[in-house]
C-alpha cells in the first residue's frame, strides 16, 4: 500500500471524481457513510451519550456536518459547533443546508466554548489535509479547550493541527489529542511516527473507493506492508526440495553472558526454514548451544569469551553477525575480515552495528544489499542524532542510497529501507515485543530468508519483518503483551510464515 502526501491526496480525490464521474458532494457522502459505519460498530447509540461535532470551514468540516446528519438519522444524540469564518467550502455549505433542524448548532466563540464532560464523545472535524498553517486564535483556543476536557475524541482524517506528511512548523501550536483517527483510503506518514502517537491515537483507514489507477501511478518513497501484500509472500517449498535447496546459513553470535542471543537467533533461523545452520560461537557457549539447539551445527572459537576468528565462508549462502557478540577488538577484526571477504548476503545486527558505528570507515566496505537491522539507538550510532522522526527518515534514505544496503529501522512500525531509497513500513507487531531478545529473533529470521536463494534481498527482508511482527501478534494472543518473551516469537515463526505462504 502506498503512502501519499497531502497534496497527492487532494489530487487523488480529484482523480476519483473524474474517473468515477461523481461530484465532490457524492465523494463526501461516501466518506461520511464510511465514518458513520465505523461509529455504528464502535459506539452504540444508547451508550454514546450526546456527541459533539466540531466543524471547521473546509471539507473536513463538511465531513463533520454530513456525519452529524447520518448519526442523527441513526438515532444518536448529536450537537454541532461551527468554527466561524468568512468563507466555507461548497460541500460544507451543501451539508450545512442538509443538516436537520432538530440537530442543535452553535457557533464557537472565544469567551463561550462549549462545556465538554470528561469521557464525552467529540468528533474533531475542524481541519484535515487542507491545514495551511499552524493553528492560532480561536481555532487554537478550541483545540486547547478540547485537549483539557479529557473527552474521547474521534478525529476525521487527521487530528486537527497535525500535518499529514511533515513536521510541525510551530511546535508550540496546539494539535488535537485524539483517541481515534479515521483516515480515508491510505494511511498517512504522520500515523506511523512515534512523535505523533499522542495525537493520532488508534488509527483506522476507511475504504471509500478512491481511484486505484491514480494510486498505482503516484510516485512516493513511502509504502505500508500488510499481511495480504502479494509482493512479500513466501513461495511454497517444492515437493522435491531438500536441505541444500533452502540454503546453509552461518551465524556469528554470542559472548560470555550473552549466549541467549545466539540461541534465540539460531532458533529463529531454524524456524525460518533454513536448510542448514552453523553457528560460530565463543567456547563458553558450546554446551548451552548444543543442548538448546541440537538442529544446528556448532563451531567454537579459540577464545572462550568472545568471537575472534572468522571461519571459512565456503559452505554458506548467507552470513549473520551480531546478536550478543560484544565489542572486543578481536571481534571488530572478524567483522572487518567478513566485510572484506564475503561473497554471500550478509545480515548485520546489534554489537556488529555498534562496531560499525564506532569504526565508521568500515561502512565503506559494506557489500551491496547487506541487511542492517538497527533499532533507533544503533541507527543513531551509525549516522547522527535526528531532530525528530521525519529527520530520522531523511537520514535513513540518505544512508541506504549512499551505502546501497537494506536497513531495517526497528520500532512499532519498523521501516525497511531499500538501496533505491524506497521505504516500507511494517504493519504487524505489538508492544509486547519490547522485550530483550526480540531483535535477536528478527536477525535469525532475516538470515534464514537471505539464505533462501528464491528470494531477493528486499523481498526476504520485508517478509522477515512482516512474519516477525505476525509471530509477535500470534504469541501475544496467547501470552498477553506483558507475558510475551522472545522465545515465544521463535515458537510462533512457523505459523506466521505459514500464514504468508502462497
Ligand atoms: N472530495 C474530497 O476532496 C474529499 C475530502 N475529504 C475531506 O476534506 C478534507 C480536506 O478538505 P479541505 O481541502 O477543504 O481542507 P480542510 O477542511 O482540512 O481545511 C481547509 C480550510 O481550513 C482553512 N485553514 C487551513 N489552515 C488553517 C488554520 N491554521 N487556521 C484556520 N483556518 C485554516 C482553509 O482556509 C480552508 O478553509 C480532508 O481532510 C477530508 O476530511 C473527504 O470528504 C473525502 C473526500
Ligand atoms: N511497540 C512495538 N510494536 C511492534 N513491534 C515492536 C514494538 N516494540 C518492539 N518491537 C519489535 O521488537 C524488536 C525489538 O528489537 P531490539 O530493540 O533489537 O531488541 P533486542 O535488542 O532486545 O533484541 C524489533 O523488531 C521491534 O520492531
Ligand atoms: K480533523
Amino acid at each position: 500500500m502506498k503512502i501519499l502526501t497531502a497534496a497527492q491526496t487532494h489530487q487523488l480525490d480529484q482523480a476519483t471524481m473524474q474517473a468515477q464521474n461523481i461530484t465532490s458532494t457524492e465523494l463526501m457522502e461516501r466518506a461520511a457513510g464510511a465514518l458513520a459505519e465505523w461509529f455504528y460498530g464502535e459506539f452504540h447509540s444508547n451508550e454514546a451519550g450526546e456527541i459533539l461535532v466540531l466543524c471547521g470551514p473546509g471539507n473536513n468540516g463538511g465531513d463533520g456536518l454530513a456525519l452529524a446528519r447520518l448519526l442523527h438519522a441513526a438515532g444518536y444524540a448529536v450537537r454541532v459547533a461551527l468554527l466561524p469564518t468568512e468563507k466555507q467550502s461548497a460541500d460544507w455549505q451543501h451539508n450545512r443546508q442538509h443538516l436537520p433542524a432538530a440537530v442543535p448548532v452553535a457557533e464557537l466563540a472565544a469567551g463561550a466554548l462549549p462545556a465538554i464532560a470528561p469521557g464525552a464523545l467529540v468528533i474533531d472535524a475542524l481541519f484535515g489535509t487542507g491545514l495551511a498553517r499552524p493553528l492560532a486564535g480561536l481555532a487554537a483556543a478550541v483545540v486547547a479547550h478540547l485537549n483539557q476536557a479529557r473527552a474521547h475524541v474521534v478525529a476525521v482524517d487527521l487530528p486537527s493541527g497535525l500535518l499529514a506528511d511533515g513536521p510541525q512548523p510551530d511546535p508550540g501550536a496546539p494539535v488535537v489529542r485524539a483517541s481515534y483517527t479515521l483516515g480515508f483510503g491510505l494511511p498517512k506518514l504522520a500515523f506511523l511516527l512515534p512523535q505523533n502517537a499522542d495525537y493520532v491515537g488508534e488509527w483506522h483507514v476507511l475504504d471509500i473507493g478512491l481511484d486505484q489507477d491514480f494510486i498505482d501511478q503516484a510516485a512516493t518513497p513511502w509504502h505500508f506492508t500488510q499481511l495480504a501484500d502479494a509482493n512479500v509472500a513466501l513461495p511454497r517449498r517444492g515437493r522435491f526440495g531438500y536441505k541444500n535447496t533452502f540454503g546453509h546459513a552461518l551465524l556469528l553470535a554470542g559472548s560470555r553472558g550473552k549466549m541467549g542471543a545466539a540461541v534465540l537467533s539460531a532458533g529463529a533461523c531454524l524456524r525460518g526454514g533454513v536448510g542448514l545452520l552453523t553457528a560460530h560461537i565463543p567456547g563458553v557457549g558450546y554446551d548451552v548451544f548444543q543442548t538448546t539447539r541440537p538442529e544446528a551445527m556448532c563451531l567454537t572459537d579459540a577464545q572462550a569469551d568472545f568471537v575472534s576468528e572468522l571461519p571459512d565462508l565456503g559452505p554458506y549462502q548467507a552470513v549473520g553477525i551480531g546478536p550478543g557478540l560484544g565489542q572486543a577488538d578481536a571481534t571488530r577484526a572478524v567483522l572487518e575480515e567478513l566485510l572484506r571477504t564475503a561473497k554471500v548476503p550478509l545480515v548485520i545486527d546489534a554489537d556488529a552495528l555498534n562496531l560499525l558505528g564506532a569504526h565508521r570507515e568500515l561502512l565503506e566496505l559494506l557489500p551491496e544489499n547487506t541487511v542492517l537491522t538497527p533499532h533507533i539507538g544503533e541507527f543513531t550510532r551509525l549516522t547522527e542524532k535526528a531532530h525528530d522522526d521525519y529527520h530520522r527518515l531523511d537520514l535513513l534514505r540518505a544512508f541506504i542510497q549512499k551505502h546501497r544496503c537494506v536497513v531495517v529501522l526497528k520500532g512499532a512500525y519498523t521501516a525497511v529501507g531499500a538501496p533505491d531509497g524506497q521505504v516500507y513500513f511494517n504493519s504487524t507487531g505489538n508492544p509486547g515485543m519490547g522485550t530483550g531478545g526480540s531483535g535477536d529473533v528478527l536477525t535469525g529470521l532475516v538470515l534464514a530468508l537471505r539464505a533462501d536463494q528464491r528470494l531477493g534481498p528486499l523481498h526476504a527482508t520485508r517478509l522477515a519483518v512482516l512474519a516477525h511482527g505476525h509471530a509477535g501478534d500470534l504469541a501475544a494472543a496467547e501470552t498477553g503483551e506483558a507475558g510475551l518473551i522472545a522465545g515465544d516469537l521463535v515458537a510462533h515463526i512457523g505459523p506466521a510464515l505459514q500464514a504468508l505462504t502462497v
